[in-house]
């Protein structure tokens, strides 16, 4: 029966020995599997105790106290080293419904890595397998995916693992980026343009609907999309055909539909400022991204997966570095840690990167914070914008410079900009 699942099975007893292996389980983990004899943790895991022993979550145990199928994310050793597996672990009954046994099935993940590795997704945190287990789970279908965390962590990263690992990986990962699009900009992106459809559409140009046929739309800010322009938007989901700028014919639309936001789209939609029905439509799955925050104990593996494809890979951070990494809320998030460390890389004189290379907001924020007195409240907003306004009014450099220096992506400074109204000095 395993033999028939193309993914590594086995079917195991509730003492953990393995009593069948399927032919693409043997092939992944390379080890002499004693039939009878050998427990999982020891082949997966290399540990002589069960999972659950060593920190880690037992999905055979989890599987017995609830009596149900059960997922869960580890990160299993094998011969090319350590892989992030996502485990499906189902009990297998006899006909008095008695569990005598559990089928395991394993799932290689190959977007992200828990050791430095260039293009792919670090962490270890329960946030960051959790979510490695969501983007598994919603991979496997066409549904549509709204990913919702605030800047910095990791939303594109995501859109792309999910397009990655899902069957529409051969074809294109094309990304809107919502702000800033007016009505007109809107449509002739989205569906293209004929010949003679406006001044200037001297060729016909395809749209990106149709550039995208068959793969994955990635709209970015999807929560910034006028209302005028959500009921177009809307037509297209739900009719799945669309019609070029200036064009009669309709084309049909095969494409999945990831969105991403750092708003609250359910408040916009209270609002009246995001269509119920569009909410309802791209929010099919979704996910939540942690804040950095809420995953501090990814920080130290961040910043060695930085630090590693920096310009100064063999610095290391004291440990008092680290520490002081730790206690900084980064509000930037992943994005403010990777500037943060690359400047710190530059600046350290020694191959050992102390807390004084380290940005001085970042140095001074436990001082600050001990220190300050209780002030009058203010909304944030008024908050962000007053600041916004001096640093502005005082940055010599370049908008990239400056999104860089307060963790933030050049779209996101663009657009606190644009909401606030306030212009760069060297546009
Ligand atoms: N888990 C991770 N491991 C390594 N690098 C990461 C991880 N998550 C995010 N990054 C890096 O952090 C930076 C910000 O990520 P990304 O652009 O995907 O964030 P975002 O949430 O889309 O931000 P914004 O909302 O500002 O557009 C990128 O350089 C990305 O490669």
């Amino acid at each position: 029966m395993i033999d028939a699942i193309d993914k590594p099975a086995i079917y195991i007893t509730p003492d953990y020995v393995i009593q069948a292996v399927n032919a693409a389980y043997a092939e992944t983990y390379q080890t002499r599997v004693k039939i009878g004899s050998s427990k999982c943790h020891q082949v997966s895991h290399k540990q002589e105790q069960p999972c659950d022993q060593h920190g880690e979550d037992c999905p055979l145990q989890q599987c017995r106290v609830s009596g149900r199928a059960t997922s869960v994310v580890h990160i299993h050793t094998l011969p090319g080293g350590k892989q992030y597996c996502d485990i499906l672990m189902k009990p297998v009954r006899d006909a008095s419904g008695m569990t005598v046994g559990f089928l395991e099935i394993l799932e290689n993940i190959d977007y992200a890595s828990a050791d430095p590795d260039k293009d792919k997704m670090i962490g270890q945190s329960p946030a960051f397998r959790s979510l490695l287990n969501q983007i598994n789970r919603a991979a496997r279908s066409d549904i549509a995916v709204l990913l919702q965390g605030e800047t910095g962590t990791g939303k594109e990263l995501v859109a792309q693992a999910l397009h990655d690992s899902s069957h529409r990986q051969e074809k294109p990962f094309v990304v809107i980026e919502c702000t800033g699009l007016n009505e007109s900009l809107f449509e002739s992106e989205l569906f293209g343009y004929e010949k003679g459809a406006f001044t200037g559409a001297t060729a016909p140009k395809k749209g990106l609907v149709e550039v995208a046929n068959g793969g994955t739309i990635f709209f970015d800010e999807i929560g910034d999309v006028p209302l005028n322009m959500q009921v177009k938007l809307l037509r297209l989901l739900e009719t799945q055909c669309f019609r070029a700028v200036g064009g009669l014919k309709q084309k049909k639309a095969d494409f999945r539909l990831i969105c991403a936001t750092h708003k609250d789209l359910l408040a916009l939609v209270e609002r009246g400022e995001f269509r119920k029905d569009l909410y309802y439509r791209i929010a099919g799955f979704p996910i939540h991204l942690p804040s950095l925050h809420e995953r501090t104990e990814d920080i130290d593996q961040l910043a060695d997966h930085f630090l590693h494809y920096s310009n100064q890979p063999n610095r290391r951070f004291s440990a008092n570095a680290l520490a002081t990494l730790r206690q900084y809320p980064f509000p930037g998030n992943i994005r403010e840690l990777k500037s943060a460390v690359e400047q710190a890389a530059l600046l350290a004189d020694e191959d050992i990167i102390n807390v004084t290379d380290l940005p001085p907001r970042i140095q001074n924020w436990q001082a600050t914070s001990a220190t300050q007195q209780p002030t009058t409240l203010m909304p944030l907003d008024a908050v962000e914008r007053d600041y916004l306004r001096r640093v502005v009014a005082q940055h010599e450099g370049t908008a990239e410079t400056l999104a860089s220096a307060l963790g933030i992506s050049q779209r996101t400074l663009y657009r606190k900009l644009q909401r606030y109204g306030i212009r760069l000095k060297h546009a």
